[in-house]
């Protein structure tokens, strides 16, 4: 009713009409064989277009029910417009809510947490059957709009046939909305199937995946698992379709018994002259309609409720409230160059383990970064430093403890607010399938036009060459998805996401770089870097790496080992220590020689 309401008044409309014709057609038949009947009783016919003419009963019924079948086709085809109209305009308008709330999700445990995936899977099956929601919704009304005119037409025969009709055919009715509804149990417990099995289709299919499957001949391993977990999901659900049909049919067969005992009646009724031949051909008619009613309200609403049922996850999706804790006050001080970074940012007693996971990743974290400090977190894989670079952008809260920005609890800022005064690579930057442009622009969107800022921004980090050789330079549309498509070597697209980050850097006061030089050569990771320590001038910056060497540039190093702080100065401070530091920086060096 949001989405289309013009089109579902119109389509509402049009289908009561179109489905009390068939009542009013049976019903002129009925006139017009009585009127027959009892005319060719009293009278020899001689000049049967005078007679006709002459019996204004017997010529209107027959002109109306003409005119009536010439609009029932014309009927049709309006409606088959404004039908496929409100289908695609509900499609468009539930999609963009759906994709408004899951871009707009503050909480990154959406693409993280089983339940809340559970309910994005479902979600998008829903998404898809929006059209056959209207279909249905539409057969439904049909179905509807026949069954009441011709019931309350067989109850112009006698009173109890409509109630023979309406209790034999609700039984099935009943017993199909049952199954509908077990099976759509069925298909919720069975979204994490359906999610693994999503998982091995993107494996078998998916791009990121195309060289690898090959190279290690993954193919027929994973297409046994797909077809593994496919045949779990199929038995469960065939086992309640078959019940469930076995049990529709035995009720159907009352069903038909209902709409064959009126029928007997009315023919021995006209035996005994209490009916007529109209009554009979008006129950004949009235029976196909019910029939033809029914088969749509049976069919049409088991599928309208089985896919309303299936369609329910979009509006849980649509009331999810993200799991961080929301805001306590308001940040509305303006953003551009206000020192707000003064008092730097205190990391006190922090604790944190994964929404869904019992497993501390960090424990007890207390660090105070000073204004104006660059701060390079050290440690072998899977101790914790990006999960600590998450919850300083807040894509996180912490389990325990607290993260104080400029005296200011991080929960107190509203998270858009917050993330506009952080300039982020990820380790796992985003390729952006659109323009060179965009893919920095996107960076600071008020600059995305700004030719100078991305131009320099290309500049400084090495790809003014690149670009240059591009056929449609800034404009060159990237990625192989897209027609004309430009792809980038690895390093390249990160030097993208360097470009993006540093568009955004004169208008940030944190700067967080993980591993942002991962894919770059030796010469243009030392230009980078050298290049964040000047533009990182006046703001704090937290980097993690692994190249020890960059580390030297430091102000302080933060060594973790197993979610905690071990070591904590400058490298040479560290290496005196002879700790941890001290083992992984001779380690490295020596592999160098
Ligand atoms: N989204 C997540 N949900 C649950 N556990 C996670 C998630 N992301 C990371 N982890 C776990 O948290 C631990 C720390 O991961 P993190 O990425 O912070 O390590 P890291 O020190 O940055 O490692 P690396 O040097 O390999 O990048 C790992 O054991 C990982 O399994």
């Amino acid at each position: 009713m949001q989405a289309a309401p013009r089109e579902l008044r119109y389509v509402t409309i049009l289908t009561l009409f179109a489905g009390a014709i068939p009542s009013i057609v049976v019903w002129l038949n009925k006139l017009i064989i009585d009127d027959i009947t009892k005319i060719l009783s009293t009278q020899t016919v001689e000049n049967p277009v005078d007679l006709v003419t002459s019996h204004y009963s017997l010529l209107y019924s027959i002109a109306i029910l003409l005119l009536l079948n010439l609009f029932a086709d014309s009927v049709g085809t309006i409606t088959s417009f404004f039908f496929a109209t409100l289908a695609d305009r509900v499609q468009g308008f539930v999609e963009l809510k759906v994709l408004d709330k899951i871009a707009n999700f503050q909480d990154i445990a959406l693409f993280e947490s089983p339940d809340l995936l559970n309910i994005v899977q479902l979600t998008e099956k829903g998404v898809l059957r929006l059209k056959e929601l209207s279909f249905r919704l539409v057969q439904t009304l049909q179905g509807f709009f026949i069954f009441v005119p011709a019931v309350l037409l067989s109850a112009s025969l006698a009173w109890w046939v409509p109630f023979i009709l309406f209790s034999c055919a609700t039984p099935a009715l009943y017993v199909d909305m049952k199954y509908r509804k077990l099976s759509w149990r069925a298909e919720e417990t069975q979204a994490p199937i359906a999610r693994e099995m999503n998982l091995y289709k993107m494996m078998l299919s998916g791009e990121a995946y195309a060289k690898e499957l090959r190279l290690f001949h993954l193919q027929s391993l994973l297409l046994e698992r797909w077809k593994g977990l496919f045949q779990t999901m199929f038995k469960g659900m065939e086992k309640i379709r078959r019940r469930g049909s076995q049990e529709i049919f035995a009720w159907s067969l009352l069903s038909g018994l209902g709409i064959a005992l009126p029928y007997v009646y009315i023919v021995f009724g006209v035996l005994a002259k209490k009916n007529t031949l109209g009554d009979l051909a008006l129950y004949s008619g009235v029976i196909l309609q019910v029939q033809r009613s029914l088969m749509f309200l049976i069919f049409g609403g088991g599928e309208l409720y089985d896919v309303s049922l299936a369609t329910t996850p979009i509006f849980q999706l649509l009331e999810l409230k993200p799991r961080l804790s929301p805001q306590t006050k308001n940040f509305l001080t303006p953003i551009p160059h206000s020192p707000l970074l003064s008092e730097g940012i205190q990391i006190q007693n922090l604790s944190f383990s994964y929404p869904n996971s019992e497993r501390q990743i960090l424990r007890d974290i207390n660090l105070t970064i000073k204004p104006n400090e660059m701060i390079v977190l050290v440690g072998e894989n899977g101790t914790g430093k990006t999960t600590l670079a998450k919850l300083l952008c807040r894509l996180y809260d912490p389990s325990a403890g607290n993260i104080i920005w400029n005296n200011q609890d991080l929960r107190d800022f509203s998270i858009e607010e917050l993330r506009k005064r952080i300039a982020v690579v990820m380790q796992d930057y985003a390729r952006f399938p659109t323009t060179v442009r965009e893919n920095i622009g996107f960076g600071y969107l008020p600059d995305i036009q700004n030719h100078a800022a991305i131009t320099e921004a290309i500049a400084e980090t090495g790809m003014t060459k690149v670009i240059d050789k591009l056929e449609n330079g800034l404009e060159t549309l990237l990625g192989k998805q897209l027609e004309g498509g430009v792809d980038l070597s690895g390093g390249q697209w990160q030097r993208l996401s360097i470009a993006r980050a540093l568009l955004r850097l004169s208008h940030a006061e944190l700067v967080i770089l993980d591993e942002p030089t991962a894919n770059l050569d030796p010469k243009t990771e030392n230009e980078i870097y050298e290049i964040f320590r000047t533009l990182a001038k006046g703001r704090i910056a937290v980097i993690v790496s692994h190249r020890l060497a960059l580390a030297k540039l430091a102000d302080r190093i933060v060594v973790l080992e197993h979610g905690q702080i071990i070591e904590m100065g400058t490298h040479d401070e560290l290496m005196r220590l002879e700790g941890q530091y001290h083992l992984m920086f001779t380690r490295q060096a020596s592999s160098y020689k």
